[in-house]
C-alpha cells in the first residue's frame, strides 16, 4: 500500500486513545528480576497500559526488556463460562518456562538443554478505513504490553508474551518477536517464525512489509548479515529457497518451472524434493530474490483485502558456519531459519466465488489441521499428530514437534465485525503457547564430509607408498642370493611402485581439480570484513576470495531497499560492510546445483580450505581438504581439466571493486542499483585492468544483469501493487506519478540489461592477448561440447597457416546464428539452425 493511505489509518485508529483512557486497567509495579536475569511474573493486576518504551521502536537493549511480560495470567483471564470452557488462560508453568525473560542464547540453550515454549505475540492493526466507514467499533484491544482484552466483556483476556498495539512499528515487532529466532539460527537452532490471522488482518503486512516498512523478513535478511559482519571467528555460507503452497501443491516461487513439488522425509525430517535453492552473498541479493519470487505468489482480491494472499509461502534460509582458519574445531554448523506468510483464514463473511473459494476452502482446510496438530501437541495424551494431513504442517512437522525456536505473530483487527474471527485467532494463539519446544544447535561432525574420507585415502596411499619405499630399502639388507631374485624383486617393487605413484598422480590430479572448484566456491562464503583486516595490513595476497560486504552494498540494493535501510533505525548495514570480492554467476549456480543433491552434507564441509595448503596452490605434495565426489554435478574428467587449467595460468585473481569500476568505467546516464558496481556501455571498448580476466568481465557483466532482473522484477511487483491501489482510488494523482516512475524505471533497466547484454558479446569477440587465448581455448572447449548437443553444420574452411602458426589465436566472431572459431591450423564454422 502506498505510504499516504497506511499514515492515514494509523491516524484514524480510535484504538491508540482507547487503550490509554478507556481502559481502566492499574499501572503495574515495577517486576522484580529473577536471578537468571528475567523478570518475575508480578500479580494479576499487572496488565498495564504500553510503556513508552515498549512503543519506542528500538531495538530491546536487553533482553528481558523484550520478553518482560506481568502478571499470572489466571487473574487476568476471563472469568466468564464461556471463555472458560473454550480457551485457557496462560498457565504458571508456560509463564515460568517463559519468566526468564527473552529466549535464552543458543549456547546456553544447548548447554542446558533447556525446553522453551513457542514464542506467542499478538499484533493488532488500525482499523481500516473500510471498517471505519462501515461504522465498526473496536471490540478486542491491547491492554498493556501482554494482553488482549474485550471490550464488551473485559473479563474475557488473554494474556501471551507480548502484544503490540496498531501504532507499533514493524521493526519493534521484529525486535521483539523474530530477533531471537534469526541470532538463534545464526548460532545453528533451527527457527521458525509465522504470521498468522484472518484475511486481511495483517499478516503479510507483518512479514513483508512495505516500501517505507519493510516486514519481518527483509529485516531478518539484513540481521543475518550484520550478525556475520559481526561475527569475524566463522565463516558463513547461505541459500535461500521460497515456495508456496497454493491449494495443497508446492510451488517454487524461485523457480516458476518447479511446481507440485513432493514432499520427502528423511532422518533429519521432511524437506522439498527439487526445490531449488539459490546461494546469496548480499542483502540486496537475497531481497532481489524474494521479490522476484513475489511474482509468482498467487494473490487476488476477496471483500477483505484487494490483495489477498490466495497460498502460504514459506521463505527459508539455509545457514552453514565453520570456525574462520585452521582450528582444532572442525564442526559445521547447519540449521534452517523459516519466514512463513500463512494465508488467511476466511470465514462465511467472506464473498468469494468460484476459484476464490476453492482457495479458501484449501486455505481453512491446512489452517484447520495446523490448529488440530497445535491441540494435540499440548493435549499432552495424544498419541497420533496428524501432520501429514496437509502439506504446511507436513512441512512444519520438524518445527512443530519441538526441533528449534518458534515464534508465532497473530495479527488481528480490532473491529467489531470481526469479533468471532478476532476470538478464534487469540484462542489459537493461545493454545500454542503451550507447545513445548527444545532448541538445540545443529552440528554436522566435519569427519562425515567426503572431503575428509578422501583426505585419509591419499594419507594411506602415501604410508603405502612409504611403506614400499622402505621395504625396497629394507630389501638391500637381505642380500638376494643371485642376480635372478635380485631382477625379480626389484621388478616387482618397482612395478608396485609405478602402479602405486599413478594412482597417487590420479588423486592428486583429482584433488588439485578440487582446489580449483574450492577457489571458485570459496568466493561464496562470507566472511566479516573485520577478520580480513589483519591480512591486508600483513600485504599477504591470499588465494582465498571470499565474500565480505560492506560500504558498497548498498549498491546492491533497490533505490527502495536502499531507502529501507536508510529510514530504517538503528542497525545501519550500509555504513559497516565493503564489498571485497566479485559475485560469481557461475558458481553461485554451481553449488546450489551441487547442494541441492547433497542437502543434508554441509558445504562448508567442502568448501573448508586450510590456508597454508591454499598458499601451496597445485603443489602435488599438499595435502589439502578435496574429494573425487566433490561434485556429483559435473563430470569428473571435464571439470578436473576445465579447473586446472584455471589454477594453472593463475589468472583468476581477486577482482575488487575498484578494478571493476576502472575497468567498466562508463557509466549509465543515471545511477542504477546494480549500475553502481559496473557499469555498462554499448560501443567503447576498455583495456582489462591486470588482474582481471575477460571471464572475470564477462562474470560481472552477467551478475550485473541478474541483479538488474532482480531489480526490474521488484519494480514490476511495486507497479502491480500500484495499480491494484489506484484502481481503488482513480482520483490520487499521487498513484499515476508513482505508477510513471516505475514504468520509466522499469524501461530503463531493461534497456541496461540489454546494453550489459551487448556488452558480454563485445567481451567475447575482444583478445589479443596471448594469456587470454588459453582462457578462450576453455570457452572453446566448452562450447564446443555445448554445441555437440546441438544440431549444427560444420564447414571446415581453408586454414591460414601464415597468421595462425605459433600460437592458438581464437577469435570469435559472433553474429546472428554464426559462431566462427578459427584455431592454429583451422577455421570451424558453426551455422545454427
Ligand atoms: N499494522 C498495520 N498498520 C497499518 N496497516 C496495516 C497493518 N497491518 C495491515 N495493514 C494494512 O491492512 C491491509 C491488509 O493487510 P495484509 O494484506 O497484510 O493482510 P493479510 O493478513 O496478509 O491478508 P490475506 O490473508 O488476505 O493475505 C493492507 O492494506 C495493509 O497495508
Amino acid at each position: 500500500m502506498s505510504s499516504s493511505s497506511k499514515s492515514t489509518r494509523s491516524s484514524i485508529s480510535p484504538f491508540r486513545s482507547r487503550r490509554s483512557s478507556a481502559v481502566a486497567a492499574p499501572a503495574a509495579p515495577p517486576a522484580t528480576r529473577t536471578s537468571s536475569g528475567g523478570r518475575a511474573s508480578t500479580p494479576a493486576s499487572s496488565a498495564r497500559p504500553t510503556t513508552p518504551s515498549s512503543s519506542s521502536g528500538g531495538r530491546p537493549t536487553t533482553p528481558s526488556a523484550a520478553f518482560a511480560r506481568p502478571a499470572t495470567p489466571t487473574s487476568a483471564r476471563p472469568t466468564t463460562p464461556s471463555s472458560t470452557a473454550s480457551a485457557r488462560p496462560t498457565t504458571p508453568s508456560s509463564v515460568s518456562s517463559r519468566a526468564t525473560g527473552r529466549a535464552p542464547s543458543a549456547a546456553a540453550v544447548d548447554a542446558s538443554n533447556a525446553k522453551e515454549n513457542i514464542m506467542v505475540t499478538v499484533r493488532f492493526r488500525p482499523l481500516s478505513p473500510r471498517e471505519i466507514n462501515k461504522g465498526d467499533e473496536v471490540a478486542w484491544y491491547a491492554d498493556g504490553d501482554n494482553m488482549v482484552r474485550n471490550e464488551y466483556n473485559p473479563s474475557i483476556a488473554y494474556a501471551f508474551d507480548k502484544v503490540f498495539g496498531p501504532a507499533t512499528t514493524t521493526r519493534r515487532v521484529y525486535d521483539v518477536a523474530a530477533q531471537h529466532v534469526v541470532s538463534g539460527a545464526m548460532e545453528g537452532i533451527n527457527g521458525t517464525v509465522f504470521a498468522y490471522g484472518v484475511t486481511s488482518s495483517g499478516k503479510t503486512h507483518t512479514m513483508h512489509g512495505e516500501q517505507k516498512s519493510p516486514g519481518i523478513i527483509p529485516l531478518a535478511v539484513k540481521d543475518v548479515f550484520s550478525i556475520i559482519q559481526d561475527t569475524p571467528g566463522r565463516e558463513f555460507l547461505l541459500r535461500v529457497s521460497y515456495l508456496e503452497i497454493y491449494n495443497e501443491v508446492i510451488n517454487d516461487l524461485l523457480d516458476p518451472t518447479g511446481q507440485n513439488l513432493r514432499i520427502r522425509e528423511d532422518a533429519q525430517g521432511t524437506y522439498v524434493e527439487g526445490i531449488k535453492e539459490e546461494v546469496v552473498l548480499s542483502p540486496a541479493h537475497a531481497l532481489s530474490l524474494i521479490a522476484s519470487g513475489e511474482e509468482h505468489r498467487h494473490v487476488g482480491s476477496n471483500n477483505f483485502n484487494l490483495v489477498s494472499s490466495r497460498s502460504h509461502t514459506i521463505f527459508t534460509l539455509t545457514i552453514e558456519s565453520s570456525p574462520s582458519g585452521e582450528t582444532e574445531e572442525e564442526e559445521v554448523r547447519l540449521c534452517q531459519l523459516n519466514l512463513i506468510d500463512l494465508a488467511g483464514s476466511e470465514s462465511s463473511k467472506t464473498e468469494t466465488t468460484g476459484l476464490r473459494r476453492k482457495e479458501g476452502s484449501y486455505i481453512n482446510k491446512s489452517l484447520l489441521t495446523l490448529g488440530t496438530v497445535i491441540a494435540k501437541l499440548t493435549d499432552g495424551k495424544a498419541t497420533h499428530i496428524p501432520y501429514r494431513d496437509s502439506k504446511l504442517t507436513r512441512l512444519l512437522q520438524y518445527s512443530l514437534s519441538g526441533h528449534g525456536r518458534i515464534s508465532l505473530i497473530c495479527t488481528v483487527t480490532p473491529a467489531s465485525s470481526n469479533t468471532e474471527e478476532t476470538h478464534n485467532t487469540l484462542k489459537f494463539a493461545h493454545r500454542s503457547k503451550h507447545v513445548e519446544l527444545k532448541a538445540s544447535q545443529n552440528k554436522i561432525i566435519d569427519e562425515k564430509s567426503l572431503i575428509k574420507k578422501y583426505q585419509k585415502e591419499i594419507t594411506c596411499l602415501k604410508e603405502e607408498l612409504q611403506q614400499l619405499r622402505r621395504g625396497m630399502m629394507g630389501n638391500g639388507y637381505i642380500l638376494p642370493t643371485d642376480q635372478e631374485d635380485l631382477v625379480n624383486l626389484k621388478l616387482q617393487l618397482e612395478a608396485g611402485q609405478v602402479k602405486l605413484q599413478s594412482r597417487l598422480e590420479q588423486e592428486e590430479e583429482a584433488k588439485a581439480a578440487l582446489m580449483g572448484r574450492i577457489q571458485r566456491l570459496t568466493k561464496l562464503i562470507l566472511v566479516s570484513t573485520k577478520s580480513s583486516i589483519s591480512s591486508k595490513v600483513s600485504g599477504q595476497a591470499s588465494l582465498r576470495r571470499r565474500h565480505s560486504f560492506g560500504e558498497d552494498e548498498l549498491a546492491y540494493l533497490p533505490d527502495r531497499k536502499r531507502e529501507y535501510s536508510i529510514e530504517d533505525d538503528d542497525i545501519s548495514l550500509d555504513s559497516e560492510f565493503s564489498i571485497e570480492a566479485k559475485l560469481d554467476s557461475n558458481n553461485s549456480d554451481e553449488p546450489a546445483r551441487f547442494d541441492r543433491r547433497n542437502r543434508k552434507r554441509g558445504m562448508l564441509g567442502w568448501f573448508k580450505l586450510k590456508k597454508s595448503e591454499q598458499l601451496s596452490g597445485l603443489s602435488p605434495s599438499a595435502d589439502s581438504d578435496s574429494t573425487a565426489s566433490g561434485s556429483p554435478s559435473f563430470s569428473r574428467s571435464s571439470q578436473q581439466k576445465h579447473l586446472l587449467l584455471d589454477l594453472k595460468d593463475g589468472r583468476r585473481k581477486s577482482v575488487t571493486r575498484k578494478a571493476d569500476d576502472s575497468a567498466l568505467g562508463d557509466s549509465f546516464l543515471e545511477r542504477t542499483q546494480a549500475g553502481d558496481l559496473f557499469s555498462a556501455a554499448p560501443i567503447v571498448r576498455h583495456p582489462l585492468p591486470s588482474g582481471t580476466t575477460i571471464v572475470d568481465q564477462i562474470d560481472l557483466l552477467q551478475e550485473q544483469v541478474k541483479m538488474l532482473a532482480g531489480e526490474v522484477a521488484f519494480s514490476t511487483s511495486s507497479l502491480k501493487r500500484l495499480l491494484e491501489q489506484a484502481a481503488n482510488s482513480p482520483d490520487d494523482s499521487q498513484f499515476q506519478d508513482q505508477i510513471e516512475r516505475l514504468k520509466n524505471e522499469i524501461s530503463e533497466k531493461k534497456s541496461h540489461i540489454h546494453v550489459l547484454e551487448q556488452r558480454i558479446m563485445q567481451s567475447l569477440e575482444t583478445t589479443d592477448d596471448p594469456a587470454i587465448r588459453t582462457e578462450m581455448t576453455q570457452t572453446f572447449s566448452r562450447l564446443s561440447t555445448q554445441l555437440s548437443e546441438m544440431t549444427c553444420e560444420l564447414e571446415i574452411m581453408s586454414a591460414d597457416n601464415k597468421i595462425l602458426q605459433d600460437q592458438l589465436q581464437t577469435k570469435v566472431r559472433k553474429g546472428g546464428r554464426t559462431v566462427i572459431f578459427h584455431l592454429p591450423h583451422i577455421s570451424l564454422m558453426f551455422l545454427f539452425k
